[in-house]
């Protein structure tokens, strides 16, 4: 059985939800960086222990939040003894706008995992970019990279588009399937 890890900070619920999803889909186990950019130590191992690494923040600014950049900076340890060399690596962005400038953050996220020496997991899913579409399709949002995640800026975070959400549990399934294929 292959061992999988949801790293993520969410400021104010909505990226949580999303998180909520992908281990829905993946079997994956959740890694909280909390509002000051912290996880526990055993938090450290569970990362380490892990076969694949998803990881996820909203976007705040243009590109990850803070407290998740300061998580990453924090993996440097990890990355001067390649200790997360050859994992399954996933990620995702959430924010208010269509674009907001997600692809910012994902790409961030892939360039992290590229760091580590990591196998990135793109998202596999078709646009669902018709006319007829809407934010209860997966991948409405259009992401190849990773998962694209739109909460409008008045939505609570009960009103995060049904799609995206759907997506985030595919996303997680695919995941876990390719990390059981390399395993
Ligand atoms: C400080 C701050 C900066 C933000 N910057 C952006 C941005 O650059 N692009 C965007 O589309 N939304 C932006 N937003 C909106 C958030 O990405 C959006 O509300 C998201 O759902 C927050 O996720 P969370 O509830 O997990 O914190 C920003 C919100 C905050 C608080």
């Amino acid at each position: 059985m292959s061992k999988i890890s949801i790293v993520y900070h969410s400021g104010y619920g909505h990226t949580k939800v999303v998180a909520d999803h992908i281990a829905k889909g993946s079997g994956g186990a959740l890694v909280i960086i909390d509002a000051n950019g912290d996880i526990t130590e055993a938090d450290w191992e569970t990362l380490n222990s892990s076969d694949a690494i998803i990881m996820g923040a909203p976007t705040y600014m243009g590109n990850v939040s803070w407290q998740f950049k300061k998580f990453a900076d924090a993996t440097s340890k990890i990355w001067f003894t390649g200790g997360w060399k050859d994992k399954i690596f996933g990620g995702f962005t959430n924010s208010a706008s269509p674009s907001g400038d997600k692809q910012v953050s994902l790409i961030y996220l892939q360039t992290l995992a590229s760091q580590h020496g990591g196998i990135w997991v793109s998202l596999g899913l078709p646009p669902s970019n018709t006319k007829a579409a809407t934010s209860d399709d997966t991948n409405n949002l259009g992401g190849s990279v990773g998962l694209l995640v739109r909460s409008p800026a008045d939505a609570s975070v009960d009103e995060v588009h049904k799609g995206d959400l759907l997506t985030a549990e595919l996303y997680g399934r695919r995941i876990a399937d390719i990390t059981s294929r390399l395993k």
